[in-house]
């Protein structure tokens, strides 16, 4: 829908209400193998705040276009050969009549929330008075995007075809067919006998319904998403006058987001930067596809148990070796899959398969012929360097060894291998099964082709090459800012619930006392008693910031070690949702503290984005 376009189609519009007398039909088709991807985004990526009136004139002059070709009094089919999404959708919708080929790839709906956006381009207002105030939000306000055959099942495409060549011909022959019936020419909400599906607000039900509404979006948004807010408003107001009025309201949310700072971020992250990953614009061009054959997991604890199911899920021979709790490790993939079993997610027989994937054992000769080693024992270098040098030996010919560190640089870790050139670290993040994040670490004698090769198929998902920084410069000091920064927040006797309650506020999905809890607090304990032992070998003393004591205290004295441990900064009851160990009030609470709510929500969100800033300073990608 770039400017070029806005501008053909005015003047298409002009063209057919001149030729109006001696038109039959019209036939919307698309000449690429997608039908339309809609708005320009990287049209919208350049408007600013001010921009607000010429975008709402913008969308106002679309819109006149659309109305002009759908109320000429002709039949108009829309041929969907392909994708529509968005105002590609909504140009689809200018069709009385929807034709699609029939192709599971293809996509119909509106995507505009999940970029910040509303779909103003009359794809509010039809959906609504077509679905019906219940049965259209899931396709506006959560963007739900269906295929061919749904749309049928919708009444929102009328014909499938098996194929592009035929969609031609069935629009000809509908436009034929229509001749001399006006209700052919006509959508359903222009008639004069419409009534909107399920009734309008001012129904009773429909009322009730739309009181408790905004509640519930808020509690899914908190209140940090303008767009599904604003596509709610439409929708409501817009079913309580008529569809040229409607319309308009949706234009008038449309410009202010379109022109908002939040669409913007949210289609450069959402759209641009996601499509680049996914392109592997990060990736060395020349590289081949790595997949490891079989992979071997030193410690089966939460962070090795997570590593195998995530190995194994991808069909890769996993060897999960502990000492003793091996079994137990590969019980969590059990219990991870046997939850998809019962909801029906996963048959039995794929639950089989993948459980076989992992060998659980103690000997390490089980390890014989791995191409991938990865260690995920404690953060003690010394049970590391042991670990690295029995498993090594283990190796495949061309294999390699990695570290799960998340604090230890791998440089340091690398001279107990035999071969430090093969030696990485790959960070997985707690949980394993859910977090889609891969660190690749490079040490100093990394061969940067192991690290190539590495980066192509490391772990469940997004990989990113940090040499070293991103887990010793952001995510560990992020996490220790969040119970104590220079000063500590707990330290400083801020309540736990008003830390953890803003950080929600401020989008962070959990409280970050839970994310120390799941990330386990004996592990920065570790963490703590190998950098005391580190800095004493030099001759130093390590003078710890007052959150490591205070996480020190919590495990050391108070017995607190995190939640696979049994509790931490929070109790979890069996079968019940965890909730904050009552005994931290007593603890570190300090009656008559002063804070400022905005302050603290500054301090969650300004420490990521310093660190943010520093990576990228830093080359890291
Ligand atoms: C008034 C009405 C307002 C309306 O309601 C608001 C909207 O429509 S909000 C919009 C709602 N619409 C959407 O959210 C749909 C967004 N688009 C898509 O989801 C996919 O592109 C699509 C599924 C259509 C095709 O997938 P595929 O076949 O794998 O192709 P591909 O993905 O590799 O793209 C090829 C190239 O085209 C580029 N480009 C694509 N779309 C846009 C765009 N809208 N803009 C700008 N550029 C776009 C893309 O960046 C890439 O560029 P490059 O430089 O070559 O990297």
């Amino acid at each position: 829908m770039c400017l070029q376009w806005q501008t053909d189609l005015t003047q298409a519009a002009e063209q057919v209400l001149k030729d109006k007398a001696s038109i039959q039909g019209i036939i919307l088709a698309s000449a690429k193998s997608t039908f339309f991807a809609g708005a320009d985004l990287k049209g919208v990526m350049r408007s600013q705040a001010s921009d607000g009136p010429r975008v709402f004139t913008e969308i106002e002059g679309i819109k006149k276009a659309f109305r002009t070709i759908e109320t000429l009094g002709v039949p108009v089919v829309s041929c969907l050969n392909g994708t529509a999404l968005g105002g590609g959708w909504e140009v689809a919708l200018i069709g009385h009549h929807r034709i699609a080929t029939a192709n599971p790839k293809t996509q119909f709906g509106l995507p505009e929330v999940t970029l910040g956006l509303i779909p103003g381009g009359g794809g509010i207002t039809k959906m609504t008075r077509q679905l019906g105030l219940l049965a259209a939000q899931p396709y506006v306000l959560e963007s739900k995007l269906f295929g061919p055959e749904e749309a049928q099942k919708l009444g929102l495409v009328h014909e499938i075809v098996a194929s592009d060549d035929q969609l031609r011909p069935r629009a000809l022959a509908h436009i034929a067919a229509a001749q001399g019936q006006p209700e052919a020419a006509q959508h359903l909400w222009d008639r004069k006998d419409y009534k909107m599906p399920g009734g309008t607000p001012s129904n009773p039900k429909i009322a009730g319904m739309l009181s408790v509404a905004p509640a519930v979006l808020k509690q899914k948004t908190r209140g940090l998403y303008p767009a599904p807010e604003a596509a709610l408003a439409a929708m409501v107001e817009g079913a309580m006058v008529d569809f040229d009025t409607a319309m308009r309201i949706e234009s008038r949310y449309l410009a202010g987001l379109m022109t908002s700072q939040v669409a913007r971020n949210m289609i450069n992250t959402f759209f641009f930067n996601m499509n680049s990953i996914k392109g592997g614009q990060s990736r060395p061009k020349a590289a081949p596809r790595y997949k490891p054959q079989k992979v071997g997991i030193l410690g089966a604890g939460m962070m090795g148990s997570g590593i195998a199911y995530s190995q194994a899920s991808r069909g890769i021979a996993t060897v999960l070796k502990d000492r003793e709790a091996a079994e137990k490790g590969k019980a969590y993939s059990h219990k991870l899959t046997q939850k998809r079993v019962d909801k029906g997610r996963m048959t039995a027989d794929k639950q089989a398969a993948l459980l076989s994937l992992i060998q659980p054992t103690a000997s390490a000769s089980d390890l014989k012929g791995c191409d991938l080693i990865i260690e995920a024992v404690f953060e003690n270098r010394e049970l590391k360097a042991k670990v690295t040098q029995e498993a090594e030996p283990m190796l495949a010919e061309g294999g390699f060894f990695a570290s799960n560190t998340s604090t230890l640089p791998i440089s340091g870790l690398a001279t107990a291998s035999a071969n430090a050139n093969k030696f990485v670290g790959i960070h997985f993040f707690s949980p394993v099964d859910k977090m889609q994040l891969v660190e690749i670490i490079r040490g100093a004698q990394t061969m940067t082709r192991r690290l190539r090769v590495l980066r192509l198929r490391a772990g469940p998902g997004q990989v990113a090459d940090c040499g070293e920084r991103l887990a010793r410069f952001l995510y560990q000091p992020y996490l220790w800012h969040l119970c104590d920064g220079r000063r500590g927040m707990l330290g400083e006797g801020i309540p736990a619930p008003v830390i953890e309650n803003l950080a929600m506020q401020v989008g962070m999905p959990v409280g970050p006392l839970a994310v120390l809890d799941e990330t386990a607090l004996s592990l920065s304990v570790h963490v703590l008693d190998q950098t005391r032992e580190d800095f004493a070998k030099e001759g130093k003393t390590y003078q710890a910031t007052p959150g490591e004591l205070l996480v020190e205290r919590m495990v050391k004295e108070h017995k607190r070690p995190g939640r696979a441990a049994g509790g931490g900064f929070y109790d979890y009851p069996a079968g019940q949702k965890k909730v904050l160990w009552p005994e931290l009030k007593t603890r570190f609470e300090k009656s008559g503290v002063s804070y400022s709510q905005q302050d603290i929500k500054d301090r969650l969100l300004y420490r990521q984005a310093v660190e943010t800033a520093r990576c990228l300073q830093e080359g890291v990608c």
